[in-house]
């Protein structure tokens, strides 16, 4: 059965340029990712992302203005089982919120867009962060 999770792009500007966060992992490879988590029964995609990005951030739906339309998904296998992940772009708007982790992450960084797609690794995620910085382009 395929995994379904969902999460926040997020993103704030400080001066003129645009960082993105990303959550490293305190577990497996300690990969860096947008925080996220599975769909749990009867929650609306929408609804997991506010709800991981609280879990794993400590950032509050009303610290965040979500790009509506921005959704995109990526489809990979962990373990040898599909995955799927729906992800929006999130600008924080609170500038006095503050990143607070979960036990599922041990370390968090704000990245420009190069350093992000960097750090992230997988191509398609690096292909959503670059889509995402075209919209905040525009
Ligand atoms: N190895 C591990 N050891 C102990 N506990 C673990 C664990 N993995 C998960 N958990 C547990 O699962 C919980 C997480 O659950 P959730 O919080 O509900 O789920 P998640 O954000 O989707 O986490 P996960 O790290 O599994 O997802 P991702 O797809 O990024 O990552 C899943 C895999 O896919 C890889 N991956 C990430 N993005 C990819 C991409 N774009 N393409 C291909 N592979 C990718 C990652 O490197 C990683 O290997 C944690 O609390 C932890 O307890």
């Amino acid at each position: 059965m395929t995994k379904v999770a969902a999460g926040f792009v997020i993103f704030r500007r400080i001066s003129n340029n645009i960082e993105y966060l990303l959550l490293q992992t305190s577990y497996g490879i300690h990969h860096w990712t947008p925080p996220k988590g599975h769909v749990d029964p009867g929650e609306s995609d929408l609804e997991t992302a506010y709800r991981e990005t609280l879990e794993e951030s400590g950032l509050k739906q009303s610290d965040l203005k979500v790009y509506d339309q921005s959704k995109k998904t990526l489809n990979y296998n962990v373990n040898g089982k599909p995955k799927v992940v729906h992800y929006w772009l999130a600008e924080l708007i609170n500038n006095e919120a503050t990143v607070k982790l979960s036990h599922e992450h041990q370390a968090f960084k704000w990245l420009g867009l190069e350093e992000a797609c960097e750090i992230v690794g997988y191509k398609d995620m690096q292909g959503v962060l670059v889509d995402f910085n075209k919209i905040l382009r525009k």
